[in-house]
């Protein structure tokens, strides 16, 4: 037997294609190729559509989870801290109620495109729901998370939407909280990461504690926490009420 040319390769080839596709030639095959590609992408649309809210295109609240917990392991590995921050629009339900829903929509899609001006495209803005939103900031300290916050909020309440001949100046609290790495062994890193909801959700209820308290402050307010507890420095509790009164912004 002499050696196989490079004919004969691809006709053995395109016989095992044709056999396994059921194929009859190289257009039928061109064609499935391109069936297949256009699948493809139109699955990846659908996978990315399923992760976005749909009125105002942030990513959803399934997709912040998702979000959230690879930036904690991320965390964990890179070192660097990851920044949460949350904000709820003002006195939301009187847009609704004086502008009607409609209204109130368009004052969500117009928080969407102020926020979004203000933050890097590695941070990652949810729609986390109603008229609340969360952003987080991957490698970010806390003091740049508050900053960044800062900035949204002047930006927000700066920038008026123009609606149906009237302009609606809206403004939201917000909370900040920072995810520092705690360096765990690695018995407890694995155990950690493998399921972090504990983790996670400690890190949002700290940013709605410090939103919560920025409503209570009168609203259009930046709250940060300290930084969470480590285990080579233990925050106590009154050190934690004075960081916190330190660390809030009030209206400007
Ligand atoms: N138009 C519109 N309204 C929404 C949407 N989701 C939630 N809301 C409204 O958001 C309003 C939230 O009202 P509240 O929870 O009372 O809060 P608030 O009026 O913003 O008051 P504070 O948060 O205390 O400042 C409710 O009237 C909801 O119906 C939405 O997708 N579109």
């Amino acid at each position: 037997m002499g050696m196989k040319t490079q004919t004969d390769c691809q006709c053995v080839s395109e016989t095992a294609v044709s056999k396994a596709t059921g194929c009859k030639n190289i257009a039928e095959l061109t064609a499935l190729k391109a069936t297949v590609e256009q699948l493809k992408s139109e699955l990846e649309a659908l996978k990315l559509q399923s992760r976005k809210d749909g009125l105002t295109g942030l990513y959803n609240h399934q997709y912040f989870r998702e979000a959230l917990h690879r930036e904690i392991e991320r965390t964990e590995r890179a070192g660097q801290d990851t920044c949460l921050i949350m904000l709820d629009l003002d006195h939301f339900k009187q847009v609704n109620d004086t502008y009607g829903h409609e209204g109130g929509n368009h004052a969500l899609q117009h928080t969407t495109q102020v926020l979004t001006s203000q933050i890097r495209p590695i941070d990652i803005a949810c729609r986390y729901g109603g008229e609340e939103f969360a952003i987080l900031l991957p490698a970010t300290p806390i003091n740049v998370g508050k900053q960044v916050a800062e900035r949204v909020r002047k930006a927000l309440s700066s920038t008026p939407l123009h609606y149906q001949e009237q302009t609606i100046t809206l403004t939201a609290s917000f909370g900040v909280s920072v995810y520092h790495k705690r360096g765990f062994n690695s018995i407890e890193h694995t155990e950690a990461m493998a399921d972090n909801t504990d983790i996670e959700t400690s890190l949002i209820e700290e940013a709605d504690q410090q939103l919560y308290r920025a409503k209570a402050a009168g609203r259009n307010t930046v709250c940060t926490s300290t930084p969470i507890d480590t285990p080579s420095h233990h925050v106590t509790s009154d050190e934690k009420d004075l960081f916190s009164t330190l660390f809030q912004s009030s209206e400007t």
